[in-house]
């Protein structure tokens, strides 16, 4: 052998020793193999290896380990040995025989010496000691030594051989205990130290768990990769909040019961039902990975659950997912290599249940995947009525078409619909039939078609068209509804022909349906005018529907709910409804309707007359008959005048050539104006005064008049002026400034009361109903008392142009065309051009058009509905 370079022949600490460089121990080895070759190197290498094997592990396991052994390797090629004789397994075994015949397992004071860390003050806070030691992957098996370190307080001697832990007796301050990877087959076989908080016995050959009563402390308990079968000696540790049990042979939870466990592993055991989980509330993270679990039953109430790992289980059922669906911190779910990904609603139902996903099988959840999944399973009822008006003008339009001509927008005015809306029972059909019957020259009542089946007394095509759902689905391939809705598990559609055949006869159209099929409506060329009724007493609601025959608490709630949202509907979307009527009182409810039409209609004389009788009272008398005034007969003489005149004998509504429900076709016609116009003038004058005095509209101008922009009127002539005063009143912000206004002024407040007094309309405008201060509404505050004195010179000037009624009027004046053409020429030369008029809470459409005085022109004597006869058609 060469020089070697002295080399202590006791064992030496690590730090101490002299180091040698890598040329050195080449030559070291180069020696050696010399002697391999030769056939002496036993004695040698047993001699040399005492001596220097640790060293050379040292500097094997270090940065140069890969040269040396490469060297060695080139040094063996050098010596002609072949692969098969010698090879870098041979260097390995080599070395385990040099490791093996120099340690014993045996843990030293230097080993330790080098392991400690931590300096810091004892428990007792007398002395310096080294709190922490870490002795890992050290081939320990005899780790005794230990029980003089009792000062020790975070203890790593994982990665060891170690079978007996009985000297953590002797570590009372022990805090973190780091025993995996050892070779340890009983479970806390020592005196519990106090406060021992943190143990790891992961990758053991533990196969069964002891009481643990008597470590109160303890927070952390890791038990992986063991054989342990079932969970038990928990019970008493109710600081446990980390449990990891992963890799046992684990087949159901047991024994944690109500423990504060926030994260728990129990991947790769043989689990099937995790119900027992329910019983562990604060849980956060559950890894159940690696199991055979079918159903998530036991998921569900965790109210703080963030991740579940359910990877390779055999959960199928995209019903399974409902027990995820109510945890509100659910962010990470994994249910990889599970039947249920077969599924193609899989993901978007996950989603769905799931909303707070933002990891979903390890992909990160995307906000479109996520409208997705709610547009599908639960969409927006926006969504639902653009969906429903999608289809049914696709399915139109894939029809052969036919032009059904008396419906359709005209250039002059739309076909006048009227919509009563609300929630179900809210007496809206029996308020349609009254109204259709009462006013029968002008609406005729729409029956809609319905897959559910009749009630008694109920006559086909009167109240419903009734179908089954197979010819209702045909309906709708062939295009025929305008709208339609599921509602309690039954279809209703509005169909073309239904709203044609009352068109035909020369009449507007009367409908009552659901919110949902307003929304859908709302969408469609048709343009009507929508009256919310809706039961603001909600005990009274109650008996009603009891009486209906709903007697299930869960159907009133939510028969009850649905009134809660047509009032939010109304809340959120001031407008959105053009009037709104309390239907507490059926009768009432039908007075304030039937003043509405009346006005509409310009029946003046028996509106005035018939308001004096609501507000005494008399219910019966403003149910009742419509009695034939003056204004109608000169209405049909004019008419019958007009035709004479135009050569026809009768106006054909069906015809758009002669649709007569145009206001310039009525201007044209009539060359000097009616008494009916003249009244309707007056009426416009005294509310164009009231305005400018501050008192509120009449109701039925929310209803059928529109709104100009008032931001539009900066610089357009004053008369424009006018229909703002009128109208801010009912602008969504108007009532809260005016309430402010009005709270300030007063005297206001008596203009206001006597002004509905006079005008007797009780019916609240939409945006007025629900307000705490309902009777504050008038006009903004905003405009000043200037701008009213200018109105009102300007009225007596211009008596008939600053009317809000105008453009509604069907009987208008030559003059008055004359007038508004000159308006609006005026205003495209002024400036900044006004905006488009709108509608509340549609902003863009026309004023409801006249309705036509089409076939039916008699006018029935006596009242078609009584008060006392429960409200059904006599
Ligand atoms: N085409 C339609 N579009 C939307 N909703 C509709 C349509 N036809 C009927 N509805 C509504 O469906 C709901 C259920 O109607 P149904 O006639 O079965 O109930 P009801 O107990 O008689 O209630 P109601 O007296 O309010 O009509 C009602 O609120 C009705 O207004």
């Amino acid at each position: 052998m060469g020089d070697l370079i002295p080399i202590s022949p006791v064992y030496t600490p690590l730090p101490s020793r002299p180091v040698m460089d890598e040329k050195t121990v080449v030559e070291i080895l180069r020696e050696i193999l010399a002697e391999v070759v030769r056939g002496t190197a036993q004695e040698s290498v047993e001699d040399m290896t005492m001596l220097m094997a640790e060293d050379i592990l040292n500097l094997l396991v270090d940065e140069y380990s890969k040269e040396v052994e490469k060297q060695f390797m080139e040094e063996l090629k050098d010596l002609n040995l072949s692969s098969s004789e010698s090879s870098s397994s041979d260097f390995e075994v080599f070395q385990d025989q040099v490791v093996q015949q120099i340690f014993d397992g045996r843990l030293t004071k230097e080993l330790i010496n080098e392991g400690l860390s931590n300096l810091s003050h004892s428990a007792s806070g007398q002395e310096q000691v080294y709190l922490n030691l870490s002795l890992p992957d050290l081939e320990l098996i005899d780790v005794s030594i230990l029980s003089e370190y009792n000062f020790i307080q975070n203890i790593d001697i994982s990665n060891n051989k170690i079978t007996d832990m009985s000297w953590v007796n002797h570590m009372p301050h022990l805090l973190q205990l780091n025993a995996s990877e050892n070779e340890l087959t009983s479970f806390f076989q020592f005196k519990p130290p106090k406060h021992l908080k943190e143990v790891d016995f992961s990758y053991n050959n533990i196969s069964e768990m002891e009481d643990l009563s008597a470590y109160q402390f303890l927070s952390k308990l890791i038990l992986d990769n063991n054989q342990i079968s079932e969970i038990k000696g928990l019970e008493n540790c109710n600081g446990l909040i980390y449990l990891s049990l992963a890799h046992n042979d684990i087949y159901e939870i047991t024994g944690l019961e109500n423990l504060p466990i926030t994260f728990l592993s129990l991947r790769d055991n043989h689990l099937t039902d995790i119900r027992e989980l329910m019983k562990l509330e604060s849980l956060q993270q559950i890894d159940l990975s690696k199991n055979e679990i079918k159903c998530m039953g036991g998921l569900e109430d965790h109210d703080l659950l963030q991740v579940i790992n359910l990877e390779d289980n055999q959960i199928s059922e995209l019903n399974e997912l409902h027990h995820i669906e109510k945890l509100p911190y659910l962010e990470f779910l994994n249910l990889l290599n599970n039947p249920i990904q077969d599924n193609p609603d899989y993901w978007l139902t996950a989603l769905f249940k799931a909303p707070k996903l933002t990891e979903l099988d390890h992909k990160k959840v995307k906000i479109t995947d996520k409208v997705a999944a709610v547009n599908k399973y639960n969409p927006p009822p926006e969504v639902v009525a653009a969906r429903d008006h999608m289809t049914h003008v696709m399915n139109y339009f894939l029809q052969p078409q036919r032009i059904s001509d008396s419906t359709l927008l005209s250039l002059d005015m739309p076909y006048p619909v009227l919509v009563l809306t609300g929630p179900q029972a809210s007496g809206k059909r029996e308020l349609a039939h009254m109204l259709c019957q009462e006013f029968s020259n002008f609406f005729g009542y729409c029956a809609c078609h319905t897959t559910r089946k009749p009630y008694l007394g109920e006559k086909e095509g009167c109240d419903y068209y009734f179908v089954s759902k197979e010819i209702f689905e045909v309906m709708i391939d062939e295009g025929k509804f305008i709208e339609t809705i599921k509602y309690n598990g039954h279809y209703y559609g509005l169909s073309r022909d239904a709203l044609e055949a009352v068109a035909r006869e020369g009449l507007g159209c009367c409908i009552q349906m659901e919110l949902e099929g307003v929304r859908s409506l709302k969408k469609t060329y048709l343009e009507p005018r929508y009256i919310l009724l809706i039961p603001l007493d909600k005990e009274e609601y109650k008996r009603r529907l009891w009486l209906r025959g709903m007697t299930h608490k869960s159907e009133i709630d939510v028969a009850i709910s649905r009134v809660d949202t047509y009032i939010k509907m109304n809340q959120d979307h001031p407008g959105y409804f053009d009037s709104v009527i309390n239907t507490n009182d059926l009768m009432d409810a039908y007075a304030h309707l039937n003043q509405l039409l009346r006005e509409y209609l310009n029946l003046t004389d028996q509106t005035s007359s018939d308001s004096d009788r609501i507000t005494a009272g008399d219910k019966r008398q403003t149910s009742g008959s419509l009695k034939v005034t003056p204004d109608e007969k000169e209405v049909s003489t004019d008419n019958q005048l007009n035709q004479s005149k135009t050569g026809s004998s009768s106006v054909d509504f069906s015809d758009s050539a002669t649709r007569n429900y145009s206001s310039r076709v009525q201007a044209r016609l009539s060359s000097e104006k009616t008494s009916m116009e003249q009244d309707s003038i007056e009426r416009r004058e005294q509310m164009a005064r009231e305005a400018v005095q501050g008192r509120i509209p009449l109701a039925s101008i929310c209803l059928f008049h529109r709104i100009p922009v008032i931001s539009s009127y900066v610089g357009a002539p004053d008369e424009q002026l006018s229909d703002v005063l009128f109208f801010t009143s009912m602008m969504p912000n108007a009532s809260n400034s005016t309430q402010s206004q009005i709270s300030k002024a007063p005297e206001d407040r008596s203009n206001i009361e006597e002004s509905k007094t006079t005008s007797s309309v009780t019916t609240f405008s939409s945006a007025e109903i629900f307000s705490e201060h309902g009777d504050s509404l008038s006009v903004n505050g905003s405009l000043n008392l200037d701008v009213l004195n200018l109105l009102e010179s300007k009225r007596t000037s211009e008596p008939a142009t600053y009317g809000f009624g105008d453009d509604m009027t069907d009987n208008a004046s030559d003059q008055d065309l004359q007038d508004s053409e000159q308006r609006e020429a005026r205003l495209s030369l002024s400036g900044p051009v006004a905006a488009p008029t709108f509608r509340i809470g549609d902003n863009i459409k026309p004023v409801l058009p006249p309705i036509p005085s089409g076939w039916k022109r008699e006018i029935p004597e006596e009242p078609a509905y009584h008060q006392n006869e429960n409200l059904t058609p006599s």
